[in-house]
Order: structure tokens, then sequence, then C-alpha cells
């Protein structure tokens, strides 16, 4: 591929935020250093004399011992961030671009309603980019004739929508988005008044498509189904007028659906639409999206070509990253929606070979899918059809990557084309071949993004960040506290399944990847280990305050300096971190509740199911996030106010632990008063006053509401029992 003089894109390391990070990596480990030292010599002392009870002891080192393990592990992604740009306009004429099939993924149109998903479907039709040039595939997995029709109509509609947004240079090709927003981000013509009329026309004609699919919608749950043959359909090829020269082309796909064969979830329906795309337009890009997720600015496509043209990085580089972003963020994003601790971490791996795949809104390279050591030319066919499956159509795919033309652009899809694309996407394809084991996306997680991008990073490819200033694509964000628990369950789960496979990144990743990067991989699949310490530090400290047992060095103790360091540096640094990110301070504590929800809910049942998965008693399942959100929990969401209508076995271990820091503090501090001690009881005093201050929002939701969105007396009696029980049971233990 040629370029020009000039480059198509430049990086820069953030040298200040690297420096202070480097800075504190060292300060911040010395004060560890000296923390286990402190913890060793007094844990020998206690042994020697027993005036202590060892147990607590213990327990409080242990669970040091593994937050420091994780702070660790965590560290590669704050050693090199990176800063990209790219110079679209630097790229050769139309005719040189490669063809890029978009894939997006839905399942259940009373969840993802059609509107929503349409509005991608047509947003990826109306890309900055040579249409002929573009195929769109929708995957349905819920084999739902709502979403089928919903499509029929959407083409309809994109016959008006597409040319418009190309004549116009629209730099918004969303409709939904582009009607609702303010006119500065209409096209560079807006003044004239043939435009103006052709927008109302056209706004007109989206009102009815929109009235259409809402009719359409009425049965929408139990159009879904989960026991179907393929349907597969390239609506370009039904339709009857010729003029389809502006226009992508368009594919309806369900795959086939058994209630006895494993369907693999969103990882399954990428596997059948690489397949099911190689028999029709053979992309070599494609672009993965959620079917929530638009394309906000249509240049994306051509952004990530920057990259693909550099003949320095292209022959290595797989796949182009662009954030996530959302719509329908809250000023105050109490949820963390905006996952912008993930993307800071994906930032610093961005300086490490590249950041994960992050489930949605990349490009990738076709061939990486396939594995490039799987499609020598001298290989037999054979080992090919143990590779790839039985299709010959599909082997023959593979080594046409590049010049296949696009065969269907004004041809019908032939009888035999049809059987053969039904069958790549029949259940039992897979079946004895290597898909989603050594080809497309590995399956046996529901974390396919994490896991596969592990798997591609280890074999030597690299990927990119890019994040430039308007956000080239947009999705709807959890905005119930029950979506946001059940999605970091489900999460954390898939992250623990691949901990406790064989391909668990720090043994697996050393020998085949840098030690940072595989250290980074580690500390995202262990993260769900913050559980063992989160509980520790909620429960022991303040069990032996109320019996009066010291765990932490006295206020006249040099080595009280050493946990207030620590306390003080990792809080500060916390806090750098997201101010140097753009996010407002208030992000701190929100940031901070929501992993303290994590690990005090959402990882037990991650781990504990990761272990039945792992001895085979448990099934995974993939609880889909609702993107249909009901209006009494937007409020909430929008007035930044916690909506607790979650399960109590979410709930009730937050305000269990909740009580029993109240409980701990107030019966300390009269201890304390009572008995004057508290230069030894001052940590153990601080910590659950931490806990209460940053939980507030618990109490508040115990104690002080009475909305909907409170927390249900149900609840918080359980919590009270559970709390009562575990300072009974505790105090017990603790006097070992
Ligand atoms: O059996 C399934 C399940 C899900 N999906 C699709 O997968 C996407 C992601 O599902 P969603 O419910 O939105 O989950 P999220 O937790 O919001 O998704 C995030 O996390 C997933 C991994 O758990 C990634 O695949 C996604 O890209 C990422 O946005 C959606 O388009 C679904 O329609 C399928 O196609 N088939
Ligand atoms: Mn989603």
């Amino acid at each position: 591929m040629e370029i020009g003089p000039l480059p198509l894109h430049e990086w820069k390391v953030r040298k200040r935020e690297m420096i202070i990070n480097r800075i504190h990596i060292l300060l911040h480990g010395i004060a560890l250093l000296a923390l286990f030292y402190y913890r060793a010599t007094t844990l020998s002392r206690i042994i020697k004399t027993r005036q202590t009870p060892i147990i607590p002891y213990l327990l409080i080192f242990i669970s040091e011992l593994m937050l420091s393990f994780l702070w660790v592990l965590h560290r590669p992604s704050k050693w090199r961030p990176l800063k990209r740009t790219t110079y679209p306009q630097r790229l050769p004429q139309h005719q040189k671009l490669p063809r890029i099939d978009v894939f997006i993924c839905t399942v259940d149109p009373s969840k993802e309603p059609s509107v929503e998903v349409m509005n991608t479907v047509l947003s990826a039709m109306a890309l900055d980019y040579p249409p002929d040039k573009i195929a769109v595939y929708l995957s349905d997995d819920g084999g739902s004739y709502v979403t089928f029709q919903a499509m029929q109509e959407a083409w309809k509609f994109a016959r008006l929508w597409i040319p418009f947004s190309r004549k116009y240079d629209l730099n918004l090709r969303c409709p939904e988005a582009y009607f609702k927003s303010a006119e500065s981000v209409y096209g560079k013509n807006t003044v004239r008044s043939d435009f103006l009329d052709e927008q109302n026309e056209i706004k007109k004609k989206y009102d009815e498509f929109k009235g259409k699919l809402e009719k359409n919608s009425v049965n929408a749950s139990s159009s879904v189904s989960r026991d179907h043959p393929p349907k597969i359909e390239v609506i370009n090829s039904s339709t009857v007028d010729s003029n389809t020269e502006e226009m992508p082309l368009l594919v309806y796909v369900a795959r086939e659906k058994r209630p006895s064969h494993p369907h693999h979830f969103k990882a399954g329906a990428l596997n059948v639409l690489i397949r099911v795309s190689a028999l029709i337009s053979n992309a070599p890009y494609f672009l993965v999206l959620d079917c929530d997720h638009y394309c906000n600015d249509p240049t994306s496509a051509r952004q990530a070509m920057c990259f693909y043209f550099d003949p320095k990085i292209s022959a290595k580089l797989a796949w182009v990253q662009f954030p996530q972003s959302f719509h329908n963020m809250s000023e105050h994003d109490i949820y963390d929606g905006r996952l912008h601790y993930y993307e800071r971490i994906l930032i610093g791996l961005d300086g490490l070979r590249g950041p994960n795949m992050a489930g949605c809104n990349y490009y990738m390279k076709r061939e990486v899918v396939y594995g490039p050591e799987n499609i020598q030319i001298d290989v037999d066919l054979n080992k090919l059809e143990k590779f790839f499956g039985l299709s010959n159509e599909f082997i023959k795919s593979i080594y046409n990557i590049i010049n296949k033309p696009n065969l269907l652009r004004d041809g019908k899809v032939s009888d035999e084309l049809q059987e053969e694309i039904e069958f790549v996407a029949s259940s039992t394809y897979d079946n004895q071949t290597e898909w989603g084991k050594e080809v497309g996306y590995r399956c046996f997680t529901v974390v396919e993004d994490g896991m596969t991008s592990f798997i591609f990073h280890c074999k030597g490819w690299i990927s990119v960040w890019v994040d430039p200033a308007r956000r080239c694509f947009m999705g709807s964000c959890t905005t119930s506290l029950n979506d946001v628990l059940v999605q970091q369950t489900r999460w954390s789960f898939g992250l623990m399944q691949i901990a406790l496979s064989k391909f668990s990144p720090l043994i697996y990743g050393p020998l085949k990847m840098s030690l940072l990067q595989s250290m980074s991989y580690g500390a995202q699949t262990l993260d769900p280990l913050y559980v063992f310490p989160f509980y520790g530090l909620s429960l022991v400290p303040q069990i032996c305050l109320l019996s009066g047992i010291p765990l932490y060095p006295k206020v006249s103790d040099p080595f009280f300096v050493v946990f207030v360091f620590i306390f003080l540096s990792a809080q500060l640094k916390f806090l750098h971190d997201i101010v140097s990110y753009g996010d407002p301070i208030r992000t701190w504590l929100y940031e901070q509740r929501v992993w303290m929800m994590k690990s005090g809910s959402c990882y037990i049942y991650a781990t504990l199911n990761a272990f039945l998965d792992k001895i085979g008693l448990n099934e995974a399942n993939f609880s889909l996030t609702n993107k249909d959100i009901d209006d009494e929990q937007a409020k909430r969401h929008q007035k930044g106010i916690y909506d607790f209508q979650v399960p109590a076995q979410l709930l009730a271990p937050l305000c269990s632990l909740y009580i029993v820091n109240v409980a701990a503090f107030f019966i300390g501090i009269a201890r304390i008063l009572c008995s004057q001690n508290w230069s030894e009881m001052f940590i153990q005093t601080f910590i659950p006053l931490f806990g209460i201050i940053v939980n507030y929002h618990l109490l508040e939701g115990m104690v002080f509401r009475q909305d909907k969105g409170r927390i249900s007396s149900y609840v918080s009696l359980q919590s009270i029992a559970i709390s009562t029980v575990i300072l009974a049971c505790g105090s017990l233990i603790c006097t070992y």
C-alpha cells in the first residue's frame, strides 16, 4: 500500500503522567515493603509471646499481601500511557481503500429495542467510506421476526437516508441522534433552503419508519426463540429497483440455534458472522458493534485505515480499538457507567503492544481471526477442513481475502450459495473443528473479547487505542444499579473463568508475551480476587475493634506513618488518575463506591460460579443488559439517585457489611473513650469511619429514603440479622 510523504498518524508518550506514575510506583512500593517488614516482625513476636490472637493478625496480613499483589499486577497499565492522533485526510483515494464488513449483534428486541438497533445499522451503512466497500451484517441471535421486519423497513428508509447524509456530508449519520441534536452538527450546507426542505421530508419519513417499528414490536419478547433454523437474507438482492450503487450491502443473519447445542453467546454469533460474510463480501477488515453502539463520527473507518496503511506497523497490527462512549450519561455518573477506570487501563496498555478488545467499536484484520499460521498455501485440504469446517467455499474464501470481488454487488444470491451460507450458519458446523479454539473468537468464556485479545497478543499481534476528541461510537450505558451489578458479575465471572483455565495469563502469558503485558492481563482476570482483601479489611479490624484487639501500630510508633502514607498515596494517586483523565473530582467518590459494591457483591458470585464452572457444576449464561430503560429509573439516574431495586442476594452483603462497620465504629468509640487507649486503636477506628462515609448512599437507602428506589425493609432486616451473626461468630474466631 502506498502512502504520501506525511505521516497518517502520530503518537506521543504522555510524559508528565508517565513520570508521576513511575515515581509513585517507586515510593508506594517502598512503603509496602516497610509494611511487610512491620507485619513480619510483629507476627513473629506475637507467635513467640502469644499476647495478641494470631488469627485476626494473619487474616489482615494476608489481605494486605493480596491487595499489594493486585496493586503490583495493575502497575504495567501505568507504565507508558500514550496519546495518538490520526490524519485521515492524508489517506489515498477511494479506489485504494480496502473493503470493510460491519458486524452488529443483537438478541432480544424487548431488551434491545428495534428502533435503537436499526439506528445502529443505518449509522454503519452511512459511514464516511465508499458505499460499495461496505457490507453491514446484523446477527439476530433471537431469530425474531420483529428484528427481521425492522431490518426490511430500515433498508427502505436507508434508501432515503444514505443518499441524503452523503449529499450534505452530514457529520452525524445516526438518524435518531441527528434529529435530536442541535443544528450545529448538521451538514456544511445548512443554509440552503432545499436542504431544509429535504430534511423536513426525511424527518417525516423517519417518524413513519419509527412508528412502523414500534407497532411491529408489540410482541417483541415472544418473538425471540432459542430453537430456530438459520435464516440469512441479503436485503439488497430482494429489492426490485435497480438504483443501488450508492448503497452498501445489508445482510440479515439469524444463525441456527438448537437447545441441544451450546451457542456460545456473542462469540458464537461473531464466528458465524465471520463465516457468512466470508462467503458474501469477504472484506479484509471488519468492524464489530454492539446493537446499541451507533457510529457517532462517520470517519472512524478512515481513522482506522490510517494505522492499517502505515507500512511500519500494518503487518503486525490486528485491531484498532476506539473507546466505548455513552449517549445516556447523567451528569452524576453514580454507577461509573462511562467505565473510565477501564479506559485508563487501555490507554496504558497502548504503550505495551496494545489494548485488549473492548467488546465492540474496533476494526479487526480478518486474517488475524483465522491465524495466518493455519493458512499456508501448502497445507492439505483435510487439515484445513479439520480447522475451518467442511465448507470448501469458505476455505477458498480464506485464500481470497484481498482479491475477492464483491460478488453480490448487483447479482442475486444463487441457490447453491444460499445453501452454503446456511450450512456455515448451522448450529453443528463448529463440531469437531477448531472454531472457538484455534480459529475465530474463543468461546469458553462469556468475555470473548478479553480471552480472544489475550490469545492474539500472545501470538505477537499488536493493537492500538485511538481516542479522538470527537467520540466515534456512542452506546447506551447501564443506568440502574441492578444492571450494573448483573453486568459486572458476568464480566468478573468470565474473567475468573480465564484465570482458572489453562490460559491463565500469569502462567500462559510470560512465555509468549512481555512480562508487563501478561501482568496486566493477569490483573484484569484476577480482579475478582479483590473480594478477599475487601472482606478482610471490612470485617477483621472492625471485629477486633469491638473486642479491643489492636492490629495496627500506635500513633507514636514510627510505622504508623507507613500506614498513613500508604492510604494517602493510594487515594491521591487514584485522584490523580481521575483528574488527569479530565474527570471531575466527584468521580473519585463514585468510582470508589462502585469498586466497593463490586468487591462486596459481584465478585463473591463471580468467583464462586467460576469455581463451580471449573468443576462442571455451573452453566454459564449471558444476562443481557437492558437497553430499554423505564422512565422512573432513568429519572433517578439523571438526578444521581441510587436505585436499590436489586435482588436481595446482591444487596444484602453490602448492607450487612455497612451495619457491621457502623456497629464497630460506635462501640469502638465508646470503648476508646472508656479505656483511653485511643492511640492504639486510631487506625482501626478510622477504617470503619472511612467505609461509613464513602458508602453513605447505603445508609440513606436503608434509613432516610422513602421512594421506590430505597432499600427495602426486607433487605435491611435480613442484613441486620446477617451482621449480628457475623459479629458474634467473628468475635469468637478473633480471640484465637
Ligand atoms: O448470546 C448473545 C448475547 C449477547 N449478544 C450481543 O452482545 C452484545 C453485548 O451484550 P450486552 O448485553 O450489551 O452486554 P454488555 O455487558 O453491555 O457488553 C459488553 O461486554 C461484552 C462482554 O461481556 C462485550 O461483548 C460487549 O461488546 C461489551 O459492550 C449485544 O449487542 C448483544 O446483543 C449476542 O449477540 N448473543
Ligand atoms: Mn451493552
